[in-house]
């Protein structure tokens, strides 16, 4: 069910209730790209997101230098975007509003 890859109208949906984030690969991923204080702040929050996706057994792909982070989130199994994708970018939300705000 949470691996079940979502229509396009769902993703359009879920994309409306999160803040910075955009398609990727084709409408395959979800994208954003953070930016924190120094490394510091990003190694948190980093720490922080891969707890919790280890928790959800569903995986970032990302890219760091120093202070900022660029997240890409897909499920790989379905080739798409599934329910997952969207349950970890909002943690991921919280995790960094801790950081910048
Ligand atoms: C065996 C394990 O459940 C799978 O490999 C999980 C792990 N984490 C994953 N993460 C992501 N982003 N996509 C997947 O399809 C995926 N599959």
């Amino acid at each position: 069910m949470k691996r079940d890859k979502l229509e396009r109208q769902a993703i359009y949906d879920e994309l409306a209730k999160l803040d910075g984030w955009s398609l990727g690969d084709g409408g395959k991923s979800i994208t954003k790209s953070y930016k924190f204080k120094n490394f510091v702040e990003a190694f948190g929050f980093m720490t922080e997101a891969a707890l919790a996706a280890e928790k959800l057994d569903h995986h970032p792909e990302w890219f760091n230098v120093y202070s900022k982070v660029d997240v890409a989130l897909s499920t790989h199994s379905a080739d798409g975007l599934t329910e997952l994708d969207f349950k970890l970018a909002g943690l991921m939300e919280k995790a960094a509003a801790r950081r910048i705000d």
